[in-house]
């Protein structure tokens, strides 16, 4: 079922809309890029269609139903810096497990180390930060990612190879995937459509 945004619009001051008409759908394995220049409200989108900002006119649905607030995210967000996402208290293996309790396989394919488990998170370098938080929205239960310049902080080939994992994961699961980024080249090379935020499409 997809994830549909219909008629969506907010602002932060009154009046002063920053979202506006905005109508966009993504299909289960699909992957949809979010472009747009710095400030035009990438971000604020991708918060409301995982539904951690209620809009202040329009619906955001997974197959007629209503994103709910309080249950699980079927729409998973992935943040620029993981260092926001996680608890500084908290060693990175129970980061993971709160979650979820991920296979071998996955770890793998993204390259975390057994050591790194009983790690404190500033005892990790971003990527590898950013690693674990990749592997923990991919719950069983995740019907939808957003990665809001998830690789940013990247080299180039650190980046191809996350990427690579993560959508050959998404794939297998027809989990879609919504590439928030305002690099043309990236969503170009990523994407199945681009939407361009600000611009109604
Ligand atoms: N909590 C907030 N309160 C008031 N204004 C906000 C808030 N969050 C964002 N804004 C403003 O809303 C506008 C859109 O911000 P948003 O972060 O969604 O843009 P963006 O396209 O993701 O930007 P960037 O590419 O620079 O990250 C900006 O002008 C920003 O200053």
């Amino acid at each position: 079922m997809p994830l549909i945004g219909e008629n969506l619009g907010h602002y932060y001051q009154k009046d002063r809309w920053i979202i506006k008409d905005t109508n966009l759908s993504v299909a289960p394995g699909e992957v949809l890029g979010l472009s747009g220049y710095s400030g035009c409200g990438k971000t604020t989108l991708s918060r409301i269609l995982a539904g951690y900002i209620s809009p202040r006119i329009g619906r955001v649905s997974i197959g007629h139903k209503t994103l709910e607030r309080r249950a699980f995210r079927p729409v998973q967000l992935i943040y620029q810096h993981p260092e926001k996402a996680i608890n500084p208290k908290w060693r990175m293996r129970d980061v993971l497990i709160e979650s979820y309790t991920p296979s071998q396989d996955i770890l793998d394919a993204f390259e975390i180390r057994e050591e790194w488990m009983n790690r404190w998170p500033v005892e990790l370098s971003g990527g590898e930060k950013q690693r674990f938080c990749i592997v923990r929205s991919l719950n069983p239960a995740t019907k939808y990612i957003i990665a809001d310049e998830m690789t940013t902080m990247l080299d180039a080939i650190t980046q191809a190879r996350i990427w690579h994992a993560f959508l050959g994961i998404c794939k297998s699961r027809n989990i879609g995937v919504i590439v928030v980024s305002h690099e043309s080249s990236l969503l170009n090379r990523l994407c199945d459509n681009i939407y361009k935020v600000g611009s109604g499409g």
